[in-house]
Formats: C-alpha cells, sequence, structure tokens
C-alpha cells in the first residue's frame, strides 16, 4: 500500500510541534485534510494550504472511519493537556496514527506502540518499547531494551541509557541522560540537561547536573 493510500489526517494543534510533524508526514506524502486550532494557520507557512477548523468539535465533519488523527500539542512538564485532547478524540472513537520520520531509526526488534511519534533523527534502538501516545522528540536516544511508558515525552537529544524504565507521562528534558537501568516514576520531570543516576519518584522535578533531587 503506497502511502496515498493510508488515511487522510487530521492534525489537531497548530503551533511548533504540529509543524514539525506536518513537516514530517508531508515528506511522507500523507494527506493532511485539516488542522484543528483555534488560532489562526497564518504565522506559519507550512500550515497555509490546510483547512483550518477552529473548535474540538468540528471534528464531527469527519467520520472516524475515514481519518486518523495526529495530535499536534506540544508537550510541557506536568501538563496533561495532550494526554486530555487524546482521551476526549478517543472516546469519540477516532484513532491516533503513530508517526515515525523516515530519518529516524528504529530497530525492527523495538515496538512501537500506537500514536507515538519518532521524530528526526530519534534512534530507538534493539528491545526498546516506546508506550503509546508518547513522543521521542528530535535525536533523542532510547537506547536497548528500555520500555518507555504511555504520554511520555523525551526532549531532543535527550538520552535513555539501556534498560531504563518510565511510567506513565514522564517528562524528560532537552539533552537530559539518563543512566543505564534508572527507574522514573509516573509524572516525574527531568530538567533539560540534568544527568540522572538513580531512580526518580513519582510527580518529583530533578534538573541539576549533579542529581540534586527538589520535591515538587
Ligand atoms: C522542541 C522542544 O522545544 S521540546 C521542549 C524541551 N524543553 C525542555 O526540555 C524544558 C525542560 N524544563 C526544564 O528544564 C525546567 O527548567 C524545569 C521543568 C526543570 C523547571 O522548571 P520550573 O519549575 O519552572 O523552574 P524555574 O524556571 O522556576 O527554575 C527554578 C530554579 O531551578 C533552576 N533550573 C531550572 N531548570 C533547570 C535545569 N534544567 N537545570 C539546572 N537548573 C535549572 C533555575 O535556574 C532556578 O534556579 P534559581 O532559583 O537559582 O534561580
Amino acid at each position: 500500500m503506497s502511502n496515498l493510500e493510508l488515511k487522510p489526517l487530521v492534525i489537531i494543534g497548530g503551533g511548533g510541534h504540529a509543524s514539525v510533524l506536518v513537516d514530517i508526514l508531508l515528506s511522507q506524502q500523507r494527506t493532511i485534510i485539516a488542522i484543528i486550532s483555534p488560532e489562526k494557520n497564518g504565522e506559519r507557512s507550512i500550515f497555509e494550504e490546510f483547512k483550518r477548523l477552529s473548535n474540538d468539535i468540528d471534528i464531527h465533519s469527519y467520520d472516524c472511519k475515514e481519518v486518523n488523527l495526529v495530535n499536534g500539542i506540544g508537550m510541557l512538564p506536568k501538563n496533561l493537556l495532550r494526554r486530555r485532547v487524546n482521551q476526549y478524540y478517543l472516546s469519540l472513537g477516532y484513532q491516533f496514527e503513530t508517526v515515525v520520520a523516515d530519518n529516524a531509526y528504529v530497530s525492527p526488534f523495538a515496538r512501537i506502540d500506537k500514536g507515538a511519534q519518532i521524530l528526526s533523527g530519534a534512534i530507538i534502538q534493539t528491545g526498546a518499547v516506546v508506550g503509546a501516545h508518547t513522543i521521542a522528540n528530535t535525536g533523542s536516544i532510547v537506547e536497548h531494551d528500555c520500555v518507555v511508558g504511555d504520554y511520555n515525552h523525551i526532549g531532543p537529544r535527550a538520552t535513555l541509557c539501556g534498560q531504563v524504565l518510565t511510567e506513565e507521562n514522564v517528562f524528560v528534558g532537552a539533552g537530559a541522560t539518563v543512566i543505564q537501568s534508572v527507574c522514573l516514576a509516573q509524572n516525574c520531570v527531568i530538567g533539560a540537561g540534568a544527568t540522572i543516576v538513580r531512580n526518580i519518584n513519582r510527580d518529583v522535578v530533578a534538573f541539576s547536573s549533579n542529581s540534586h533531587i527538589e520535591k515538587s
């Protein structure tokens, strides 16, 4: 099946993350039929050609069996908006497309769950699992045998060394390094550039390069 025969896509969100996804999807000759965004598309030229729907409810103009969705809302630490938006559309029967950039490397022995987004230059090594609706951002590395939970964000150029385990809603900031076999519990935030050498408990924000841990 050529990419043109895959379901057309509706993008949710009109900001920077959405623009990166649209760039990837256009390079893969995917058909994008609309963008759902309360703000005008005009600011970013990449959105100019697309029909804009301004309300979530406008999705009803498309049959959930005929289109797939792509969540273009970027993830912020401790912000559950992205997850809530997904749950809303899933409850209406819509499905989220899994996006993998052509210039990402995904081992054939890795598993990418539904709705995950693997952006340009990301590397997902053998034996790794990337959970549903998780973002592996530009140039991130998920090493062998990592198990990354649902709704995580692995920031640009962040590295999870081998066998790291993350629970749901974990945010790993840009350029952070998590050494092998560490566990990151639900809702924790790893600050940009941090080096994490021990397990992080749920809801904790950890951000210094010498692994000083601050409670949320
Ligand atoms: C494509 C994309 O752009 S994807 C997005 C990528 N973005 C990221 O990775 C950002 C990740 N976010 C961070 O690192 C944030 O700074 C957080 C979440 C760790 C902390 O955010 P906040 O709670 O708002 O902390 P705040 O900005 O108030 O800083 C508190 C203190 O911690 C320090 N601090 C904050 N973040 C860091 C960090 N990553 N490393 C070291 N120190 C930090 C601040 O300098 C400040 O110190 P001070 O009190 O001595 O002035």
